[in-house]
């Protein structure tokens, strides 16, 4: 089916023609998907007064892009289910020390546990889950428990990161690429995720793996700059322009005669 602007179409409520939700199935083109989700299909917006994620005029008040070295860090996870475990991955890729607590832990987690990164404790959310821990992510299906997370942690001083309720914490996870010691992230601010995660499957695209190799022979030239003492004026101007040529070289149409 072609969408004809103009002609009568099925427009869903965020005006994709021929994408439908009907008798619990997701109807796209000629194919169609399970709705699951017991969750009621209409929720009201948030409208955000103050905090990172606020609208400052039209646009939204940014967040602060900060790469964390979390080595040394404690992290907590509550909730053991499909959202805790992407998020455990991609803290354990981070090397953080993550502590779970869950009355039930999917096995993708409690696998982890033998590697020493992980610990598990089995049970319900207990305030003092929270001592030690620089970062907590709130990943329960319980909204109730997700809040009194949110509000003890942010009490405490705790970063909180809120799977269900974005806006009682302060951070989220945005769509991230790695090509070696490159990392793209990508934010929507929680606006839609999935809009994140698409945009990092373009970018990924269009950033191969060559990218990994300039990072490394750029680093090993900009070490050797730093030791000649050349002066921060001089070192930008040679590495940014030694940056621009190899990414030309990257992008240029390969002759393969
Ligand atoms: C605020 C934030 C907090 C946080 O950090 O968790 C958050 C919140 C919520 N996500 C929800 C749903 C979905 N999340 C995804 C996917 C991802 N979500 C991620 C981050 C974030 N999600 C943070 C904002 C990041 C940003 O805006 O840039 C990614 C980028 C990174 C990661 O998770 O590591 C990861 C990409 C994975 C990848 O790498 O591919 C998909 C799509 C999919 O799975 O393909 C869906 C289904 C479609 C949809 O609903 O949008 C819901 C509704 C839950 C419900 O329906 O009950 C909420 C809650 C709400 O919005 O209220
Ligand atoms: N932020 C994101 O990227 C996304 C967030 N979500 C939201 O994340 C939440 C979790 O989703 P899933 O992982 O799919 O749910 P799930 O049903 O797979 O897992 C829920 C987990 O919470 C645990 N739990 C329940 N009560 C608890 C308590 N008192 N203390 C500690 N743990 C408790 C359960 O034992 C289980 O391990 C939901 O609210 C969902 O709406 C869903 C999709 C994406």
């Amino acid at each position: 089916m072609i969408y004809q602007p103009g002609k009568k179409s099925r427009i869903n409520s965020v005006g994709i023609p021929f994408v439908e939700l009907r008798d619990e199935r997701l109807y796209v083109g000629n194919s169609s998907i399970k709705n699951h989700d017991s969750a009621p299909p209409l929720r009201t917006a948030r409208h955000k007064v103050s905090g990172p994620g606020a609208f400052c005029g039209r646009e939204p008040m940014p967040y602060l892009a900060l790469n964390i070295d979390m080595g040394k860090r404690a992290v907590l996870i509550v909730g053991g289910g499909k959202v805790a475990a992407r998020k455990l991955q991609t803290l354990r890729e981070a090397g953080a020390v993550v502590r779970v607590v869950a009355p039930a832990v999917l096995p993708a987690i409690r696998e982890q546990e033998a590697s020493g990164a992980v610990t598990i404790r089995s049970g319900g959310y207990e305030t003092a889950d929270l001592d030690g821990v620089t970062l907590v992510v709130a990943a329960t299906d319980d909204p109730a428990v997700n809040r009194r997370v949110a509000l003890e942690a942010v009490e405490k001083g705790i970063l909180v990161s809120v799977a269900d309720q974005p806006e009682a914490g302060d951070c989220h996870f945005p769509a991230v690429l790695r090509r070696g010691g490159l990392e793209i992230a990508v934010s929507t601010g929680g606006r839609c995720p999935a809009l994140a995660a698409e945009v990092r499957d373009a970018i990924a695209g269009m950033i191969g793996n060559d990218y990994a190799d300039l990072v490394e022979q750029l680093a090993a030239d900009r070490e050797k700059l730093l030791t000649e003492g050349n002066g921060t004026t001089y070192n930008k101007a040679l590495l940014r322009t030694k940056a621009r040529c190899l990414i030309a070289e990257l992008s240029a149409p390969k002759d393969i005669s």
